[in-house]
């Protein structure tokens, strides 16, 4: 920080600018473009990069006016819009490259393979990297509990997939005990090198709006590395002067996987680890954390908020904004559906620069959609349920139907 300190905020967000679009190895990518910020000292021949980053921040028009009470600066940054449609590209971009560089000359280091436990998207964008440069990946997975578009991924990609008899925590707890044995190198976000990727995230949504600090920022929360990521890049554009002050954060989880919101409601006094109920939101089905003190720094840092949303909530919420012109995953469900809240109470204002972060792309999760769609959901209305209307292939049967949707519009 010091060494970054010697310039003024105003020369890195110059250099930044200058680097969106460019096609200079390696500053196209969204992370590397932030490089002095990210990892400075490597060499771009080290460098592993699928061109992740630069994802879209969507002005949710529709969906702020229409179904939040008139609020007109939402904005959603598709994160999931990416090589293998999750965030996790950002971080691991960062910790494969750095693999790269240890186990290349002159550096030789003797590392085997890279592993992670995984509810799906660290596997898949693991297994990507590895695979891109060459690196045996090693990925653990609870069997059963991911997507099936989550799963094929790192089989295609050609990693060893283990599927595992227990949950995600179950999975973590076995990768920690044999990356101490062997020498597979930890992918997990325990690892800095993966939030030193992902911090980008939340300097590029600066970047977008023109080094304008958001009011809000919120993030769906799982094993709590994201949430400290976009601190993380939010208060270095702080201290460094790109910008004068922080947004404040909510970390959204499904009510059945909130050990970070039970903890929070007690007033940070006592944090409990649980067994994870299943959720549409698969990918945070996380009982036991690995960077819940990262979380409660930057939840502290920045006056933040917790909040959970139940399976309802999340899959209405995603549902919507699916209606509003998205194809947001169930996370970002659980994200949208804190907004909800937020905005319901009256925390949230309407003229208030809102980013909700779209964690996952919503294909990986179709299952969960067809579900809803198909009104098949145990217990759940699905209210937002758009069933395909079967019809004979006759042209007075499918102009019935078509007056009959389009009443008082013809
Ligand atoms: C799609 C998706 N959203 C959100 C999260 C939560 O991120 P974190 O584990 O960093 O809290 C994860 C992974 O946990 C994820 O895969
Ligand atoms: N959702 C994650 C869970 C593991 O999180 P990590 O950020 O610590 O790797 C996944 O997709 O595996």
């Amino acid at each position: 920080m010091a060494a970054l300190a010697r310039h003024p905020g105003s020369y890195w967000r110059d250099l930044f600018d200058s680097r969106v679009g460019r096609t200079v190895w390696p500053y196209g990518s969204g992370v590397w473009s932030k490089k002095e910020f990210v990892l400075p000292g490597i060499d771009p021949d080290h460098i592993v990069s699928l061109f992740e980053g630069n994802s879209n921040l969507f002005w949710a028009e529709r969906l702020g006016r229409d179904h939040l009470a008139g609020m007109k600066d939402l904005w959603v940054k598709h994160c999931g819009i990416s090589h293998t449609g999750s965030f996790k590209d950002l971080g691991m971009t960062v910790l494969v490259s750095q693999v790269n560089r240890l186990r290349r000359a002159p550096l030789s280091r003797p590392i085997a393979g890279v592993g992670c436990a995984s509810t799906g998207d660290t596997s898949a964008a693991l297994s990507a990297y590895c695979a891109a440069a060459g690196i045996p990946a090693i990925v653990f997975l609870p069997a059963n509990r991911i997507s099936l578009e989550q799963l094929i991924q790192p089989i295609a990609n050609g990693a060893t997939v283990l599927s595992l008899d227990t949950d995600f925590d179950g999975c973590m707890r076995l990768i920690r005990e044999v990356t101490a044995e062997l020498p597979i190198y930890l992918a997990n976000s325990l690892n800095s090198l993966r939030l030193e990727g992902q911090k980008t995230a939340a300097i590029e949504i600066l970047q977008q709006f023109d080094w304008e600090v958001p009011d809000w920022v919120i993030v769906p929360g799982g094993n709590l590395g994201n949430i400290y990521a976009f601190y993380k890049g939010f208060e270095m554009c702080r201290v460094l002067g790109l910008v004068d002050r922080l947004p404040r954060l909510v970390c959204a989880q499904a009510a059945n996987a909130n050990p970070l919101y039970r903890y929070y409601k007690s007033g940070w006094t006592q944090f409990q680890p649980q067994v994870a109920e299943p959720t549409f939101a698969s990918a945070i089905q996380i009982g036991d954390p690995v960077s819940v003190d990262r979380a409660v720094v930057a939840l502290k840092a920045t006056n933040g908020i917790v909040a959970e949303a139940t399976e309802e909530e999340l899959m209405n919420a995603m549902s919507l904004a699916d209606r509003t012109g998205m194809f947001a995953c169930p996370h970002t469900g659980v994200a949208l559906a804190a907004l909800f809240k937020l905005r319901e109470e009256g925390t949230i204002g309407a003229n208030d620069r809102t980013v909700v972060v779209s964690t996952a792309h919503g294909l990986k999760f179709s299952q969960s959609k067809i579900d809803y769609h198909d009104q098949k959901i145990e217990d759940m209305a699905c209210k937002y349920a758009n069933p395909p209307v079967s019809v004979k292939a006759d042209f007075g049967a499918v102009m019935d139907v078509l007056k009959k949707r389009l009443k008082g519009k013809l």
